[in-house]
């Protein structure tokens, strides 16, 4: 049986569940539930915090997980990416009070609170700064009003608790954070991990597409196939009036817009875009 960990709260853990459900997998009902045994599918889910869940996967007590790729450097364990979820976008950043300088090289010598302290004290080593590293739980920005540190580095996602503490980032991001599914590093793939990562990735690439239907004058078909030429081809579909065909193409999300401004512009009439809820490409 296949054991996969889930986050439990916070951030991650209902979109998780929500992917995990799209698949096809029995998720829990009661966020009190610790495990859920998936009969069906032959995988058991454990609900734990998205901070342990490399630690987990990384000694092999566990054979996948979804945390997030911060909490996965930091926790400093043996693991790798099997998939990126496309959720749980995040950056990881150094910030310090307004008007305080605009460097990373500011921070040698000061105090910098975190919860991630590997992740910023690998960073710190790879720059060669040296700076005293302060572990805390969470709300980390507090540390600089109540005194503890000067700069702290965090977890950036909209920017507002942030702005509402008085600092700004300084430097690139330490690290471009997204959920990820993991995996112990260097293992060999068993069957039934391949069922569910492909399963993943399935409602992964059916979120980044729409499916895009229009019916298009045959004569300038060919214009129309090049602004939709689909995965693989587009389906071409005789319709009732010879002088028209149908067209069905996947168009990446970000892109449908423009592309059914193009094909309208050509000629084509009911251009529609639906959503795709998952696919096997
Ligand atoms: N808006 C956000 N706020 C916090 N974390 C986010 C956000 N967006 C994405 N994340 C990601 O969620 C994960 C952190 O999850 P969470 O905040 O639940 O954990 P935690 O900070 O260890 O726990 P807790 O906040 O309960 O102490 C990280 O991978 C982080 O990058
Ligand atoms: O850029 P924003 O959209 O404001 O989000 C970032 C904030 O969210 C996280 O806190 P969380 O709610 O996880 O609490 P924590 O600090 O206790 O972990 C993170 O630590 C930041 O404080
Ligand atoms: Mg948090």
């Amino acid at each position: 049986m296949l054991r996969v960990a889930v986050p439990n709260k916070g951030a991650l853990s209902e979109p998780a569940c929500a992917m995990l459900r799209e698949a096809g997998y029995r998720q829990r009902h009661d966020r009190r539930d610790l495990v859920v045994l998936d009969e069906a599918n032959d995988v058991e889910f454990f609900f734990l915090r998205p901070r342990d869940i490399a630690v987990y996967v990384g000694e092999g007590r566990l054979d996948l997980g979804v945390t997030g790729r911060d909490l996965a450097l930091d926790s400093g364990s043996p693991v790798e990416e099997e998939l990126s979820l496309g959720f749980g976008g995040s950056t990881f950043r150094y910030a310090v009070p307004a008007g305080r300088g605009t460097s990373v090289t500011g921070l040698a010598g000061c105090r910098l609170a975190t919860s991630y302290p590997r992740l910023v004290a690998d960073d710190l080593a790879a720059r060669n700064l040296s700076a005293e590293v302060i572990r805390l739980e969470g709300a980390v920005e507090t540390a600089v009003q109540l005194g503890v540190a000067e700069a702290v580095a965090d977890v950036v996602s909209s920017g507002s608790t942030l702005r509402q503490h008085g600092l700004v980032p300084v430097g690139e991001p330490i690290c471009v954070s997204e959920a990820v599914l993991v995996r112990r590093r260097g293992l060999p793939r068993p069957p039934e991990e391949s069922r569910l990562v492909e399963r993943l990735r399935g409602v992964v690439l059916a979120q980044q597409y729409v499916m895009l239907d229009y019916d298009c004058p045959r004569d300038v078909l060919e214009q129309a196939l090049k602004a939709t030429p689909g995965l693989q081809a587009p389906t071409v579909a005789p319709l009732a009036d010879p002088g028209w065909t149908g067209v069905r193409a996947m168009v990446r999300r970000g892109e449908a817009n423009q592309v059914m401004d193009e094909v309208s512009t050509i000629g084509a009439r009911a251009v529609l875009a639906s959503d795709i809820r998952f696919c096997r490409l």
